[in-house]
């Protein structure tokens, strides 16, 4: 049964997706959705299942149940989009360096980037930029040995060009700076033609003001190209800054999907279990530690203090 929170008309749903790896349960039922034109942050503390969620859209990861839909259309082919009956993907989605899901029934792309930029670095920018078409392209020439066509080269750099990075197209990939390769990936991921955006922590290794440029190209190509976006963030404050709406993940669960501000004491619940457990587990290791200790010294640091 579809969630009572979720519309008709979302660029993604997801609906009661599930997922355990052995034993543990990592999305539990979870579902949300992303608008075109919307930016929607994920966020939650450590293994609260906001990864997963990403690469299970992107066909990274397999469901146990649930469904995904793109414009509409199931990600998951030969499922309908209502109540799944089975847990395997029929056909799973075939990732890529660039990772793009795309299926011969016209899912619309779903494009991911993650905060471990993956660039072939010795490549120049163009090169990388234009391996996100790669997928298009006849899969009997390998890109190593490629020279893409120029129709592909000139939509890379239309792809450069909208990340404010034509100029440095002729350069290795390597050279750019973290902040650079990011909006490269980007720009790949644009060339793949997605409609729909993942980014996975884009801003967790970059300093405030290559994260302040790569999180307004996320905004920009939402209000202008139209994307639907959706990234996993550590950053409240960023989260606020950009987005349509924050989705706060726990225990593979929404807790809240607000488009209104989002108070601090929301942030802390979200990751006060995450606390605790590090506390309580702190604490284990401590009364641990103090019942291993020798008497000795327990003694002279009782001395000491009387
Ligand atoms: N391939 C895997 N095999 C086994 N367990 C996994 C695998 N991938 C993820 N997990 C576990 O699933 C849980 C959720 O992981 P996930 O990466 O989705 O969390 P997250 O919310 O993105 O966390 P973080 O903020 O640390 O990136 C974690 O406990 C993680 O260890």
């Amino acid at each position: 049964m579809r969630a009572d929170h979720l519309s008709s008309g979302a660029m993604l749903r997801v609906d009661g997706l599930r997922k355990a790896f052995g034993e543990k349960t990592v999305l539990d039922g979870l579902s949300f959705e992303v608008a075109s034109g919307e930016v929607v942050s994920l966020l939650g503390a450590n293994g609260s299942g906001k990864s997963t969620s990403l690469r299970c859209v992107v066909g990274l990861e397999r469901p146990d149940g649930g469904t995904i839909t793109v414009d509409g259309v199931s990600a998951r082919p030969g499922e309908t989009t209502g109540a799944r009956s089975s847990g395997e993907l029929a056909r799973p989605l075939a990732p890529s360096e660039g990772v793009t899901a795309r299926s011969a029934e016209a899912v619309p792309t779903v494009a991911m980037v993650f905060q471990k930029i993956h660039l072939v670095p010795r490549r120049s920018v163009l090169d990388n930029v234009c391996a996100g078409a790669l997928g298009r392209l006849s899969l009997s020439r390998s890109w190593s040995v490629l020279a893409f066509p120029r129709e592909v080269q000139a939509e890379a750099m239309a792809c450069l060009d909208r990340v404010g990075l034509a100029d440095r197209a002729r350069e290795k990939a390597g050279r750019l700076s973290g902040g650079q390769q990011q909006r490269v990936a980007v720009a790949r991921a644009l060339c793949q033609r997605a409609q729909v955006l993942l980014a996975d922590e884009p801003v967790s290794a970059l300093d405030p003001a290559a994260s302040e440029q790569v999180m307004n190209l996320l905004r920009s190509l939402a209000d202008d190209d139209g994307l639907a976006v959706a990234a996993v963030l550590h950053q409240p404050d960023l989260a606020r800054r950009f987005s349509d709406r924050i989705l706060g993940l726990a225990g593979g669960r929404l807790v809240f999907d607000s488009s209104s501000e989002v108070t601090d004491q929301a942030v802390a619940d979200l990751y006060r279990p995450a606390l605790e457990a590090l506390e309580a587990a702190e604490a284990a290791e401590a009364a641990v530690a103090g019942s291993t200790a020798p008497k000795e010294s327990t003694d002279s640091a009782t001395k000491e203090f009387a």
